[in-house]
This record gives structure tokens, sequence and C-alpha cells, in this order.
């Protein structure tokens, strides 16, 4: 990861080289006409959308969905999963072109009856309902606010629901949505479309409803879910050793209902390091970085300058547990100035420049929805950046062009490891991962092992001794550990400095500490034992924010700024109990229902949409207010298909 480019020539041949092969690992060899799309939508994805061929997971997916078979997709991140499951909707829907706007279809634009929508909180519920009331052929919307409507929305047409889609499932389940998720399957009823119910609209034949089930990291906790909405599944991704005969037992609750040679997903326990559990793209880079708590900081910021020294023009990611830890490090990075000091005033003004010469963007899920839009524009836009998160970027967010994920702070399960590596080496290209582990935090590689992740030391030492040291600094032969390095200690000395010059940083640093600690007692399950806060040396710790000394846990200003925070959000009507079970993953769902006398289908998706909510996608035209077609065909076939449906109304 971190070698220096010494035959720039030869090695770019490589890399294109390198990235062809992975390329031509992920596409099929067939056409997107091919696989039974409709001709314009073929069209679209190729000339439009630039996609010469499909990826394998759409070649296998598409023909089976238009066939109407529910399907269970496990396929890396950045495959193209989403263009697998709405291709064949989108197909269907404008098939069933209603008779009395065949020729307004002319006149007008292709497509122009699929009407987006979405509800997932954030704003007042009449609006929601007077949306829903209008009619909405694709929804999306969050399992607890979808739930709510099916409940209490008379006007929330839902009987020709054609339809479901759990993206993320697992990530549905572990956010602990399982029980409104029951709830909605059964709400929604029965899989029969019930024909003839509108005069008005063309009915498919047989036309059934049917449910789709798609993730990264498919693994046994949705087989509940599978079971009560899957009729019949094709498995596509999931190879026999996930895949089980009945005689295993199924995790949730057995229903008396259940069938005797059903399939479920299994993932073998018994640590096998081969076994690829979850779909990680085979030219991502996966690499592990020892620091001792004291010099994450020092390491982190060492890693980041390689990064951009050795090339300039490129994007790279940085995960975080808490939003605290985002703000610090968001404001340190985007001020904190190197070299420290100069001899005189006008030298210092002169060869002042900040430490990292890149644009750094924060997203986190306390940010107003308005920043927390512009970050992700920005980032998908630049050239040269960093991007600082907490898990809100971790599914589902396609930012092109990511080269390298750090993840600073451990993620949970493995899953959530996998997830945010799947940020880069997206669709073929190439990709870095960098996982910061402190020593005693080391056993978490056995656990990503155990999931086929394997991932090999990055030379920190060597990267260190390439800085030159400031002043007199004497270089040491041989540095015994790593705090004692010249480099980490000027750094770090350096840091501090910074910190305790402002008191805005300072706060932020104690703010930061705090939830960080907090956050660290909250891992779950078998992570308890490798993630002890009691191993913890709370000096460095607070060392690695920048600080001198340790701030006391239950620090006044912490107190009073979580008040505040508190009370702010209740005043952007945002609530925090109801968010809170939010944070940790944002799952969304994308809900598609028809215009009642416009088109007999309806869809029913349920995916994870991470960064943007209902206030920033207010900020898009409504269709009577522009060109209803070309938003709708740009925002459905767009490349960035993740926020598509859900940015539209
Ligand atoms: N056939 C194709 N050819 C080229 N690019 C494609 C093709 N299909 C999808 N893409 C692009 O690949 C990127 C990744 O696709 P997508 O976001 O659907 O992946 P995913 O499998 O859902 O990933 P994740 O599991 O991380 O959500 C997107 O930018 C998408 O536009």
């Amino acid at each position: 990861m971190v070698k220096r480019t010494q035959q720039p020539a030869r090695d770019s041949k490589q890399e294109a080289k390198d990235v062809n092969k992975s390329k031509n690992g992920l596409f099929a060899s067939c056409s997107f006409s091919s696989l039974g799309l409709d001709p314009k939508l073929s069209d679209q994805l190729q000339e439009r959308m630039g996609f010469e061929a499909p990826t394998h997971v759409q070649a296998q997916s598409i023909p089976v969905i238009l066939s109407g078979r529910d399907v269970l997709v496990n396929a890396a991140t950045g495959t193209g999963k989403t263009i697998a499951y709405l291709a064949p909707i989108i197909h269907h829907l404008q098939a069933y072109s209603p008779k009395v706007y065949e020729t307004l279809e002319k006149l007008l634009h292709r497509f122009h009856w699929i009407v987006p929508g979405y509800v997932m909180g954030g704003e007042k519920k009449a609006k929601e309902k007077a949306r829903l009331r209008k009619g909405i052929s694709i929804l999306i919307a969050t399992p607890g606010r979808l739930l709510d409507h099916l409940k209490n929305t008379a006007s929330f047409e839902h009987k020709n629901l054609r339809w479901v889609i759990f993206d993320e499932a697992d990530c549905i389940l572990e956010m602990g949505y399982g029980k409104e998720t029951e709830q909605i399957i059964k709400l929604l009823g029965s899989r029969q479309y019930e024909e003839g119910d509108d005069d008005d609209v063309v009915v498919p034949k047989g036309a059934q409803k049917q449910t789709l089930l798609l993730s990264a990291t498919l693994n046994e906790k949705v087989n509940h879910l599978a079971k009560l909405s899957l009729d019949d599944p094709v498995m596509i991704g999931l190879d026999n050793s996930k895949l089980q005969q009945k005689q295993l037992p199924i995790e949730s609750p057995a229903s008396p209902d259940s069938d005797e040679d059903e399939m479920v997903i299994h993932v073998n326990k018994s640590a096998n390091p081969s076994s690829e559990d979850y779909g990680i793209p085979s030219q991502l880079v996966q690499k592990y970085v020892k620091v001792p708590c004291g010099a994450r900081l020092v390491a982190l910021l060492s890693v980041l300058k390689n990064l951009f020294e050795r090339e300039a023009s490129q994007k790279v990611v940085v995960f975080f547990s808490t939003r605290d830890a985002v703000d610090f490090h968001h404001s340190l990075l985007s001020e904190f100035q190197w070299p420290p000091k100069s001899e005189t005033q006008e030298e210092e003004e002169a060869s002042k420049q900040l430490f990292l010469k890149c644009k750094t963007f924060r997203l986190h899920g306390s940010m107003e929805q308005e920043d927390r839009r512009s970050a992700f524009a920005n980032f998908k836009a630049e050239k040269q950046a960093l991007l600082l998160s907490t898990d809100v970027a971790a599914r589902g967010l396609d930012f092109p062009k990511v080269r390298c994920i750090i993840q600073y702070d451990c993620p949970g399960e493995a899953t959530e490891y996998v997830h945010r590596v799947g940020r880069t080496a997206r669709i073929g290209e190439k990709g870095e991962a960098l996982l910061f582990l402190q020593p005693v935090e080391i056993d978490y590689l056995k656990d990503l092992k155990k999931h086929g992740a394997t991932l090999a030391e990055y030379p920190l030492l060597k990267v260190l001794d390439k800085f030159p040291l400031l002043g007199n600094m004497p270089r040491i032969k041989k540095v015994i550990s790593l705090e004692s390095h010249p480099w980490v200690i000027s750094l770090q000395r350096a840091l501090e400095f910074f910190t305790y010059a402002e008191p805005k940083m300072k706060n932020l640093a104690k703010n930061a500490f705090v939830s960080w600690v907090r956050g660290y007692a909250a891992h779950k399950g078998e992570l308890k034992s490798i993630f002890v806060v009691k191993k913890l040396h709370l000096g460095h710790v607070a060392k690695s924010f920048a600080l001198k000394e340790q701030p006391s846990l239950v620090g006044k200003s912490h107190h009073k700024e979580t008040m505040k925070r508190k009370r702010d959000e209740r005043q952007r009507g945002q609530h925090p109990k109801k968010r809170k079970k939010m944070s940790g993953g944002n799952s969304r769902m994308y809900a598609c229902l028809s215009r009642v006398h416009y088109i007999p289908d309806e869809v029913l998706l349920m995916r994870w949409e991470p960064s943007l909510g209902a206030a920033g996608l207010a900020a898009l035209p409504r269709p009577e207010d522009e060109d209803y077609n070309s938003m709708v065909e740009s925002k459905i076939m767009e490349s960035d298909l993740k926020c598509v449906p859900m940015l539209v109304f």
C-alpha cells in the first residue's frame, strides 16, 4: 500500500492491466438486450449510462427477476446489484402502458407515469399522507414509518403491490427492524395478484407479487425473513457452503408451517479460513496497521500524508466510530499546518501550509440534511478529497473512484467491515483498505478471517522513516517502539500544541474522547472480549485526541453539549430516541406503489440509504415543475441509482 512509485510508467501500465483483469472477471459476455430487457431500456443502459455489458450478478439476476421468480442475491459490494433489480422492474413498469396513456406517451416522454416517492420520517406525517394519497409508483420508506402508514393511513392503497425488495436485507434486521418487517409482510398480504381490480389497466397474465432479497453479506439472520417473504426462491451468488437443506436449525422461531425441503442460508461457523462468506471484491488489497493507542493520531495523519503525496489525485474515506470523532478530526485536518513553527514571523507566513493538501469533508447523522447532501455531492464530484465519516456512509453509498478506505475505528461485526471496504474497488476498479488495530485488538483479524477476509500488515515504520525530521531532531538508527520514533514525537507535540492553542479545538477533542470511550464500551457479543475498555490506557486514548491529559468521562461540557444537541434535534423536529434506532445503520426501505389508475403494478423496495434524508430530497424539483421525463429517466437510470429513487421527491 505504501510502496513509492519508482517506475511510474511501468507501474501505471501494470495498474491498467490489473484493472482490466478484474473488470474482465466482473462482466458477463452477453449484452443487456440478450437478457430480455426492453430495447429502449437496454439502449438507455448502454448509451446513456455507458454500461457496455452487464455484470455477472446482473446477467444472472435479470432474466430470473423478469421471469417472476423470487430471488435471494448475494454478491460482492460494487458489483451492480442495484441495476440487477431495478432494470427488470423498470422493464415491467414501462411495459404496462395504460391504454389511455398510449397516445400521451407518444406525445410526451418515455416512462412519464412512473412516479417515485418516499416516506422515511424526518418530516410531518401529513405531508407523507398527501403524497401517498396522490399515488406513487416507487415509494422509498423506512420500516417504522411504512408500518405506521400501513396501519393508519386509509388512503394508502397497496392492493396492487407487485414487487417487494429488501436491499441490504441483513442490515434491516441487524438494525432491529425484524418485528416491523414481519408485520409489514403480513399487512401487505397475499402474494397473488388480484386480477381485474382495475379496468383501466393492462394486467399481465399470472402476475404475482415478487420478492427480492439482496446484500453483499447475506447470512443466516435473514433466514426467517426469507422464509416469510420468499416463495421457492432462486439463489444467486450463494454457494453450497452457504446453502444447507432444512435439517439445519433456522435461527428465528420456527414457524408451524415450515417446509421440509426448504433451503436456508447457513454460514459455516467451523473456522475454515478459505471459505469466503461475504462478498469482498477480489482485487481489493486489504491491510491492517498495528498501532499503540498513544500513537494512533500521528499514525493516521502520516498514513494520509503518505497516500496523498504518493498520488495527489485520489479519494480516501476514513471511518470513525462516533460523530464527535468525525467533527474533531475534520477541524484538525482542515486547519492543522505543517511545519508547525518557523524562525521568524515572515518565514512562518510564507512557509505555512496545511498538513494535508486536499479538501476534507465530513459526513455524519447529526449534520443538517443540507450539509450532508452537499458533503456527499462535493466529495462525489472532487478528484482529490478526503471524507471523514461515521457508518452513515458504510453501506450502499456509491462514490466513484474512491481509492482507499481507512477504518481508523474498528467496525462492529465482520459484515460492517465488508460494507465499509466495499466503498472502494467498485465495479472492477482498484482499491485498498487499511484497518487500524491496537496491539490488544489484534484478535479481530481472526474474526475477519472466519469470514474470508485476510489482511496483510502495513509497514508503518517504513512510512514514518520517509518523513523529513524537523530542525535538529536526531534520526535514531534503530527505533525500538513506535512512540519513540522522532517523527511521531515531533508530530504529536505539534498536534497537542495546536489543540491547546484554541479552546474550540480542545473542546472538540474532549468531547471526541468521551464519546469514543463510550463507543468502545458498546461493542456487542463476541467482540466484547476483543475490545475491552478495561484494557485501555485512558491517558493514551487522550493522546490519540491530541490531549495531554485524560479528561473526565462525565465532564460538564460534554453533558451540556449532549443536552444542547438533543434540544437542537428536537427543535429541528428530529426525535433523538427514534433516530437512535437508525443511527448505526439508517435503514431505509424503498417502496414502489402504483398510481391506481395508471399502472397495475406496485413495487416495494426495501433498502439502505444512509446519507440522504427527507430535507435533502425536498430540495429537488417536483414533477410538475420541470421536464418530468428527463428527471425520471435520469433518476432511475443515472449511474448513482443508490440514491436515485429516493432523491426524486
Ligand atoms: N453493467 C455495468 N457496467 C458498468 N457500471 C455499472 C454496471 N452496473 C452498475 N454499474 C455501476 O457500478 C457501481 C456500483 O453499482 P451498485 O451501487 O449497484 O453496486 P452494489 O452491488 O449494489 O454495491 P453495494 O453492495 O456496495 O451497495 C455504480 O456506480 C453503478 O452505476
